[in-house]
């Protein structure tokens, strides 16, 4: 297993990485000092997948856990859900010594976290991501919350866990489609923060495709020590962090004017990240040969590159929502060449006329 620490001050806590994990978690969960009954929050496609195994582990170090399912999908991450998790923190007994285990994708790692942040005042909680996206980036940093039918993720809380474990064997299981999501948060890190990792997935994209678990074992690990590094620098997202919103200002946008159906979070954040690209090179920070090194690594994945088509006045609509918004001016991440980042103020009629008139 590779450990990777995040040191914060509020406090610490390791992301373990590597094969066949799941089976460790009770252990695991007791060394880092958790106590009492254990809420594993999931949902019905990953519980009879991976519950058992959790279930037995936890129990076998002396835990009582309690199975809470919510239901599978980005729609379902709201305030209903949140609501339908605390009656059952509350049938079920649990108090504050108790903890939550989150156990899933990005969508429940995000409501249980906040469900922790938030029940009683806040119990611990531990991430145990189980899509590629999750892996490499949602399970990390301690961002938790649901969205707003007018915005995605506009009610959260910053509320680190006790512990990730990242079981790579678990991503054997998940569907073509999300697991190429996961590859955009992976471009991501590449794109602004790393030009070696960007480098060596151009390189390896058939390995990617191909799930190599040697080949994803290192990248995972790569993609949480940027994110570690990013974290521990700005936690709150006063300033660096934002830069791991990359893509994510016109993705986020795309998500919410879908409905969050059509398209799933990486999707969104890859059509954002090739939007990203064309007005970096527009405004003079990387050049046409940089956008389409960036593009044809979205597309060879077979991730989205087109913007979906959406009212001009929608997308202003909801660009204006975004957290990133200060006196009606966004903090808009650019790629400064492959690897490296900027900052450029746009307001969202520019950024919204921008994407739309490029069709
Ligand atoms: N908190 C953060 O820092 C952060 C970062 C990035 C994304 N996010 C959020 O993460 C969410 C997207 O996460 P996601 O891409 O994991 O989507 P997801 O949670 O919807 O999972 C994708 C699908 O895969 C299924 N699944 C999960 N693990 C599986 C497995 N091992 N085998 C088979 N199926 C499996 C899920 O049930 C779901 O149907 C979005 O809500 C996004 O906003 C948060
Ligand atoms: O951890 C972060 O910081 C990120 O921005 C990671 C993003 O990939 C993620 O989608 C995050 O949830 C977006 O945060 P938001 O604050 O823009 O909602
Ligand atoms: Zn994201």
């Amino acid at each position: 297993m590779k450990t990777i620490t995040i040191q914060l001050d509020s406090h610490s806590y390791d992301i373990g990485i590597g094969e066949g994990l799941l089976s460790g978690i009770g252990a695991a969960c007791k060394a880092v000092g958790l106590a009492g009954a254990a809420a594993v929050v999931t949902n019905p496609t990953v519980a009879p997948l991976y519950a058992g195994v959790v279930t037995g582990s936890l129990q076998q170090a002396g835990f009582t856990p309690v199975v809470i399912e919510i239901p599978d999908g980005e729609e379902f991450k709201t305030g209903e859900t949140l609501n339908s998790v605390y009656d059952r923190l509350l049938e079920a007994g649990l108090d504050r010594r108790s903890f939550i285990v989150a156990l899933g994708g990005g969508v429940v790692g995000d409501l249980a976290g906040f469900a922790a942040a938030t029940f009683l005042r806040g119990i611990p909680f531990v991430q145990v991501p189980t899509t590629l996206l999750a892996q490499v980036d949602s399970s990390v940093g301690g961002k938790t919350g649901i969205d707003h039918p007018l915005g995605k993720n506009l009610i959260g809380a910053f509320y680190q866990p006790h512990l990730v474990l990242s079981d790579v064997s678990t991503l054997k299981t998940l569907s073509e489609r999300h697991y190429r999501a996961g590859l955009a948060e992976v471009i991501k890190y590449g794109a602004v923060l790393d030009a070696e990792l960007f480098a060596l997935l151009e390189a390896k994209v058939d390995g990617l495709l191909k799930r190599d678990p040697q080949l994803l074992g290192r990248v995972i690990a790569r993609c949480c020590e940027i994110k570690a590094w990013v974290v521990e620098q700005d936690e709150r997202e006063g300033g660096l962090r934002a830069v791991l919103n990359y893509g994510h200002t016109l993705g986020h946008a795309f998500e919410t004017l879908s409905g969050y159906r059509d398209l799933v979070h990486g999707e969104a954040v890859a059509i954002g990240m090739v939007q990203a690209a064309q007005l970096s090179q527009r405004e003079g920070y990387c050049s046409v040969g940089d956008v389409e090194r960036i593009t044809t690594l979205v597309q060879q994945v077979g991730l989205p590159s087109d913007a979906p088509v959406v009212a001009t006045e929608d997308l202003i609509t909801s660009l204006a929502k975004d957290k990133k918004n200060r006196s009606g001016t966004l903090q808009y991440v650019c790629n400064r060449g492959i690897g490296s980042y900027v900052f450029h103020q746009f307001t969202p009629a520019q950024l919204a006329e921008a994407c739309c008139s490029g069709r």
